[in-house]
């Protein structure tokens, strides 16, 4: 398989190229040259099939020859294994057509796990088999960088530097990044929010000398392993309910829009899908821009749901590409406009074919928090903030009654224990195996926003730049 740029000025790479690489030199993202297909009856197949088997189905096509199929299979196997739930994203049923999708069982309580243990492992397989190093910049709301600290954590080829919004994370999020005591990561608390650290990171990729010395990669949903791997539990989840005989639409939590897009790709991929339903906290700009075919970005809101606050959604880009028939022109257009007035407007053409596939819906603090109580209390289900975003925008999406909806869990409760606490008076507790998280010893660094600040900061503490970088 090859992969091209969304801004179409970019080299087409192969798989492994893709993923060491990132962010495409255009500043696009990559994405398949062509959506490989399931069948329906390859799809049916996938009911009650070990997660590992379907991961294995939906990766094949688009990773092709870059890696051999026994190590393929050894990587999956050895990162789902992480997870101790032998379902690895198991379905818990809300309602009588209304399902939960639980894709916090893995190492850190959040859906970032299921993507970070496989390309966590994908990457170092590749930089071995070059003989190369990499340094890996993520920038996160709470979430991505967790669980890539606890993927990438002793890797031998990586270091690993994570840039988190000071002051904007939950106290078990930034323990879980500041924690590890491992010497390849780098844990840098940023004076600004999460558009800021995504920014920076792009800055990173977008200045070439930079990047090159450093062998720069990136964790990001920029990076195309990350929406594959996520594609998996699509297949699974609606595979188990029944599809693709029975209807089956999805309700995402939705930031940085690489969820969500990762249901886009499983529907291109065969997937009969009803609708997906993109849910938003009070940064809204998603809901906004297809309620209005304005996307404009604005200020960002601090709520119950940290790791959503998020107003540049980077994968929405992606969509625009997809959505207008892959029109690279369009999309350097609309991004220009996006970068020089900070916002743009979709072609109506453009806007109505999005909405024969997507809908979306808001959930203010107060509905957030009501739904956490009444869902507690009708079903006993403790929903974290993000996943009762979710549950509420599902719960008001006219869904026909012939159609299961999956919502997506996303995150643990016990990530965000003050907040579920003061929506329903139960405060969630860490599981065991994470017991003692909030009495480690923390180390991290503070830096403000500027690019130049974290280069030479991250410059003084690469070892990519020393042996074996990446050309
Ligand atoms: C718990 C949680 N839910 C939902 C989201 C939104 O996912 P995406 O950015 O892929 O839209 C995130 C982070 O982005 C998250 O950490
Ligand atoms: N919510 C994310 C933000 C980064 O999103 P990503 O999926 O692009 O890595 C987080 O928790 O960090």
């Amino acid at each position: 398989m090859r992969y091209l740029s969304t801004r179409g000025e970019a080299e087409i790479l192969g798989f492994s190229d893709v993923l060491l690489k990132g962010l495409a030199s255009d500043g696009g993202l990559y994405l398949p040259e062509s959506w490989p297909s399931l069948s329906h009856a390859e799809i049916e197949a996938f009911a009650g099939r070990p997660y590992a088997d379907v991961a294995e189905a939906v990766f094949r096509p688009f990773v092709g020859d870059d890696i051999a199929p026994a190590a393929l299979r050894a990587m999956i196997d050895e990162a789902y294994r992480t997870f101790p739930h032998p379902a690895v994203a198991p379905l818990v049923q809300l309602g009588p057509a209304h399902f939960v999708l639980e894709l916090f069982h893995g190492p850190t309580l959040a859906f970032k796990d299921v993507a970070m243990q496989l390309i966590a492992r994908l990457m170092d397989h590749v930089l071995k088999e070059r003989g190369q190093r990499a340094t890996i910049v993520g920038a996160t709301s709470g979430d991505t960088g967790g669980a890539a600290i606890a993927a990438f954590a002793g890797s031998e080829r990586t270091d690993l530097f994570i840039l988190f919004p000071n002051g904007r994370v939950s106290p078990v999020q930034q323990r879980q990044m500041t924690t590890s005591g491992v010497d390849n990561v780098h844990a840098v608390a940023v004076d600004g929010h999460f558009d800021d650290c995504q920014a920076l990171v792009k800055a990173m990729f977008n200045d070439r000398r930079f990047r090159d010395e450093v062998a720069l990669s990136g964790v990001n949903s920029i990076n195309w392993g990350r929406i594959m791997a996520q594609i998996v539990y699509y297949f699974t989840s609606a595979a188990s309910l029944g599809a693709p005989h029975r209807k089956i639409s999805f309700t995402v939590p939705t930031g940085n829009f690489g969820d969500v897009f990762a249901g886009y790709a499983a529907l291109r991929m065969g997937l009969p899908v009803e609708k997906l339903v993109i849910a938003t906290n009070a940064n809204d700009i998603l809901a906004r821009s297809l309620a209005t075919g304005r996307y404009e970005t604005g200020e960002v809101h601090a709520t119950m749901s940290p790791s959503m606050d998020i107003q540049v959604s980077s994968n929405f880009e992606r969509l625009i590409f997809e959505a207008s028939g892959r029109d690279a022109a369009l999309v350097r257009r609309l991004m220009a406009g996006l970068s020089q007035s900070g916002g743009f407007d979709l072609p109506p053409e453009l806007l109505q074919t999005m909405l024969s596939t997507f809908a979306a819906g808001t959930s203010d603090e107060a509905a957030t928090a009501a739904t956490i109580r009444r869902v507690l209390e009708e079903t006993a289900c403790l929903l974290d903030p993000h996943t009762a975003v979710a549950v509420g925008v599902a719960e008001t999406t006219d869904t026909p009654p012939d159609t299961a909806m999956i919502t997506l869990a996303t995150a643990h409760p016990a990530k965000f224990p003050e907040a579920v606490k003061r929506a329903c008076g139960r405060e969630p507790a860490l599981p065991p195996a994470h017991a003692g998280l909030m009495e480690k010893a923390e180390r991290f660094d503070r830096l403000p926003a500027e690019l130049a600040a974290v280069e030479d900061y991250i410059r003084a503490r690469t070892r990519a730049a020393t042996a074996g970088a990446r050309p």
